[in-house]
């Protein structure tokens, strides 16, 4: 547990950990957002040498339920103290204490992907990027969106509307985080250093019949080239309730003046625009891994999901760092619930709780994760059902980073 007076000597070290600078009304924010008693300080003397935080979240799994979960957070470690297995010993307190909270999942986005598989954390989701040609690429949008107006708003104005649609999102996709309190001002941060020359943050909402359905917000950045004009806008987050406010949000994007690059950063792999546009090809589209899923109870966490087709597996669960998940499991559910007990029953499925993480939102299939040799298949035909079953027809992302 993390004392009160101790917390500028905690965020100093962990912004000299990250190599970076932090602004001060992202300082601010982040000691507002600190859940003190979930979170942990290694001390060398009076110096801080590791830490490590854990949010209080609740995420959607398939199926639509929010499950308790552990935002993993804050963690890092002195490079003065570096590879002695600080680390090691901060992810095992924490992930004692998280089982102790009863909460069955631990999530995490990572800054580097090598670090966390050896703790059982398995890549969930992925992110979609792209730099869309704008002059180039079009979008033929659906019926009905000539029935959305877009308008400017200030980005806090309109904040309470906007964050209305976000959490109607929430329970749609997998991999979405319920707001808690205090993180919708994380979505109006705009320091001066993060702007890199551009603009202060913008925001159009999209209306109908007079209800916000939509908003997007947004940087540009104006440039200027021998050929004339070629500024960038970078999406910073977008939300629609329905394909038409969805399009309409996208086709003013693509035609801002002076705009020659829309720069998209973190949306779901599914997501509609790419649907809609002429040319592909000239979005130059790619993934990013971006959350990382770990059971901290495989039977809760594999209860707690539905299953788009029947599913009755026997799981043999090696668990090296939480042994009390390792074992066999049997798995039985459908579209409707699940249940998740100890067996003594021979196993169908062999694989370790990172990989169960990485298929547990939907995204990953366990059949991939077969053919790389990560799930090994015992009795014929369970990795096509349990593959199946575990998929997600909506892709599953994570909307922000914490
Ligand atoms: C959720 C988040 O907050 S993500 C942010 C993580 N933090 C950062 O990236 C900040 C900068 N980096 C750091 O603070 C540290 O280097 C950390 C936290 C990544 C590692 O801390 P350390 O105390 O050095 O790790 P520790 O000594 O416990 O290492 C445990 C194991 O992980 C391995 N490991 C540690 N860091 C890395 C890495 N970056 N890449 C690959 N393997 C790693 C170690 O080699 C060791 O392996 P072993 O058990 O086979 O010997």
């Amino acid at each position: 547990m993390l004392r009160r007076d101790e917390w500028d000597t905690w965020y100093d070290h962990l912004v000299r950990a990250f190599g970076g600078t932090s602004a001060p009304e992202e300082r601010e924010l982040d000691r507002s957002l600190t859940e003190y008693d979930r979170s942990l300080g290694v001390w060398d003397g009076d110096v801080c040498v590791g830490s490590a935080g854990a949010f209080t979240f609740r995420v959607t799994v398939p199926g639509g339920s929010p499950v308790p979960a552990a935002g993993v957070t804050m963690v890092g470690v002195a490079a003065t103290h570096r590879r002695r297995g600080v680390l090691t010993s901060l992810m095992r307190r924490q992930l004692d204490d998280v089982r102790s909270w009863g909460e069955p999942l631990a999530l995490l986005t990572a800054s580097e992907p090598a670090i966390y598989g050896r703790f059982g954390y398995g890549a969930a989701t992925f992110q979609l990027d792209a730099d869309i040609d704008t002059a180039r690429a079009g979008l033929s949008v659906p019926a009905g969106t000539d029935e959305v107006r877009v308008r400017y708003a200030a980005p806090a104005e309109v904040l309470d509307a906007c964050e209305a649609v976000y959490a109607r999102l929430v329970p749609q996709r997998p991999g979405m985080l319920a707001r808690q309190p205090g993180w919708e001002r994380g979505r109006l941060l705009d320091p001066e250093s993060w702007r890199d020359g551009a603009s202060s943050l913008l925001c159009v909402v999209a209306e109908r019949d007079g209800e916000i359905t939509g908003y997007a917000r947004y940087r540009t950045k104006l440039g200027w080239g021998d050929d004339g004009h070629d500024g960038t806008l970078t999406l910073d987050d977008l939300a629609a309730l329905d394909p038409a406010t969805d399009a309409a949000l996208w086709r003013f994007l693509f035609g801002v003046d002076l705009m020659t690059t829309l720069a998209v950063r973190n949306r779901p792999v599914d997501d509609a625009w790419q649907y809609l546009v002429t040319d592909i090809r000239r979005c130059r589209t790619r993934l990013r891994d971006s959350l990382y899923v770990r059971l901290v109870d495989v039977g809760a966490a594999l209860a707690a999901r539905t299953y788009q087709a029947p599913v009755d597996v026997v799981f043999e669960v090696e668990d090296a760092f939480c042994p009390w998940n390792g074992g066999r499991w049997r798995l039985s559910g459908d579209a409707k619930g699940a249940s998740c007990e100890r067996t003594s029953d021979p196993a169908d499925l062999a694989l370790s709780v990172r990989e169960l993480g990485a298929a547990y939102l939907g995204g990953v299939p366990l059949a991939g994760l077969a053919a790389a040799g990560r799930v090994r298949e015992v009795r014929r035909g369970a990795l096509a059902e349990a593959s199946v079953g575990f998929g997600s027809a909506v892709a599953p992302w994570l909307p922000h980073g914490f």
